[in-house]
């Protein structure tokens, strides 16, 4: 409900900061970067109060919702469990990981070139699963086997059914917190067993983990690593939360970079000019499948930094269609300033990732997929005070006369809740954010290193030899738009993303 009243229109229309009220709910929706790096600095406030929205992910990953990494507030719980995994994520310790993703790719490509040019893919489904083995190998040593099974024509593997079941629940007890009570219901009944049965596959995965016998030291994987943990008082945590440390990983993993692959691909299907750029950037690194070239060099590790454009097209769809797009939400513990405004203890923060990468204040040209733009080194971060090209005010500060008049407008019309006097700061201009994907500060994205390295080799691989086209049962773009759907929390084509796969070394120049 909170995110319908955050997104870039109304960011549009109110500016970077407004309030609002929902029953008892108070709610500060911020997409103003400077307000947004004071909120997510280091020690903030609110930075020590993380919500507990997605507390009901807890009973999924725990059977009496013991909080993990990604839902404890930032706790002595929290600070073992992220210190002791972070290497894991560390880019030198990452990119070992490097040849499971290529290996996954690839066999994703053998199932495409297989099925053939006519077969409707899903290719949102299919992303997800290779994100799913991905997390899987390179995380745990397990290849769960999703991407294979896709050859098959085997919908069901049981863990991707699982995960997707178990997520299902999660979302609907989060849309409905009275839902857990009524098990009279066979739905909550069913929803129940999925959750326990995502619980035994993270349980059963710890065993096997374990069932290797000690970690070596030389082992960077994420199981080693929470294996290795030990606590204040040198103790191993308990199986049980081990085991929801595990599941965390593939809930927080899973979904996010699935869909992120499965958008690129929908984007760059979309832009002829942008694929034609692409595929020239693949050709001239030798990556592309041709007529004359039909098995084209394997992708390095290293050819990833190379791969400028296409990082370009995909940090755009991210903007664009940026996977989290309620973003980050914290709540106050105490009354405490929001930019220009002093809101009670309980306030929920949001900083919607869809609107602060959208909202004319913040982006010219807000609405057009244009690579290009991620061509300056710097376009990540909030533009100098000014009025765009589209007469809009830029990032401003929390000073703007027209976003505060906006915050007293709503905090009248919410009933009145104290504002406070605006404080002129001064931030860093050429630092604050306007693109965090990740999010930022101490509770940002653990796994991005893993995450970029999968998408950025799977958009990659995936386009070195497929011209990909929206089969006609999506109904084009409109058909696209209709069916994007947050409901599920992660921004998601409904329907899938439907696309034929045809094979780059059969089409002659049209494609290239
Ligand atoms: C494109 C892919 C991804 C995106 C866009 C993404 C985004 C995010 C964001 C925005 C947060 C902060 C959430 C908050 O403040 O409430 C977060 C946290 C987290 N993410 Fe990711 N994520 C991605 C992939 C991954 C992967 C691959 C993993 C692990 C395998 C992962 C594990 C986590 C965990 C454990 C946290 C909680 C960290 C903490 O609170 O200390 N994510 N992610």
């Amino acid at each position: 409900m909170i995110l319908l009243a955050a997104d870039a229109s109304l960011a549009a229309e109110l500016g970077g900061i407004y309030r609002i009220r929902l029953g008892l709910i108070q709610a500060v929706i911020v997409t103003d970067p400077y307000i947004i790096s004071e909120i997510l600095a280091p020690g903030a406030e609110v930075e020590k109060s993380i919500d507990l929205v997605y507390s009901h992910f807890d009973v999924l990953n725990h059977a009496s919702g013991k909080p993990t990494i990604f839902t404890s507030p930032s706790d002595d719980h929290w600070r073992l469990v992220r210190k002791a995994v972070a290497p894991a994520f560390n880019p030198k310790n990452i990119r070992h990981g490097f040849q499971f993703v290529q290996q996954t790719v690839s066999q994703l490509i053998d199932i495409l070139k297989l099925r053939g040019p006519d077969e409707v893919i899903d290719m949102d489904n299919a992303a997800l699963r290779v994100t799913l083995d991905v997390i899987g190998q390179v995380g745990f040593g397990k290849d769960f086997g999703a991407t294979k099974s896709l050859d098959a024509r085997d919908t069901a593997n049981a863990a991707f059914a699982t995960m997707e079941a178990g997520r299902d629940e999660g979302v609907k007890r989060w849309n409905n917190p009275l839902r857990r009570f009524c098990t009279f219901l066979p739905d909550v009944r069913k929803g129940k067993t999925d959750f326990a049965r995502f619980r035994a596959v993270m349980t059963s995965l710890l065993s096997e983990i374990k069932a290797r016998g000690e970690t070596q030291s030389d082992d960077v994987s994420i199981a080693a690593h929470l294996l290795r943990m030990r606590d204040a008082k040198g103790q191993p945590l308990p199986d049980d939360r081990l085991a929801a440390e595990i599941g965390v990983f593939f809930t927080g993993g899973f979904e996010t970079t699935g869909h992120t692959i499965g958008w690129a691909l929908y984007m760059i299907s979309q832009h002829p000019e942008v694929e034609a750029k692409v595929v020239a950037e693949l050709d001239d690194m030798g990556l592309l499948a041709t007529c004359d070239r039909p098995d084209p060099r394997p992708m390095e590790h290293a050819d990833l930094q190379e791969l400028k454009y296409t990082l370009q097209a995909i940090k755009e769809s991210m903007r664009l269609l940026p996977v989290l797009t309620g973003g980050t939400n914290r709540t106050t513990a105490k009354p405490t300033r929001i930019g220009p405004v002093t809101v009670p203890a309980g306030t929920m923060v949001w900083i919607p990732f869809s609107a602060l990468f959208n909202s004319p204040h913040n982006w010219e040209a807000p609405d057009v997929y244009d690579p290009d733009r991620w061509r300056a080194p710097d376009v990540e971060y909030a533009v100098a005070k000014g009025t765009n090209a589209n007469g809009h005010v830029m990032s401003s500060l929390s000073t703007d006369l027209g976003k505060t008049s906006h915050v007293l407008h709503l905090e009248a019309r919410a009933g009145g809740v104290a504002g406070g006097a605006v404080k002129a700061s001064a931030p860093d201009q050429g630092r604050t954010k306007r693109w965090m994907p990740f999010s930022m500060g101490s509770r940002d994205c653990i796994g991005q290193n893993l995450a970029r390295m999968n998408y950025m080799t799977a958009v990659a691989m995936l386009l070195s030899h497929f011209h990909f086209e929206l089969a006609p049962e999506m109904g084009g773009k409109a058909g696209v738009r209709a069916a994007e759907s947050a409901a599920l929390l992660t921004l998601q084509p409904r329907h899938g993303m439907k696309m034929l796969c045809m094979p780059r070394q059969s089409i002659r120049s049209a494609h290239r």
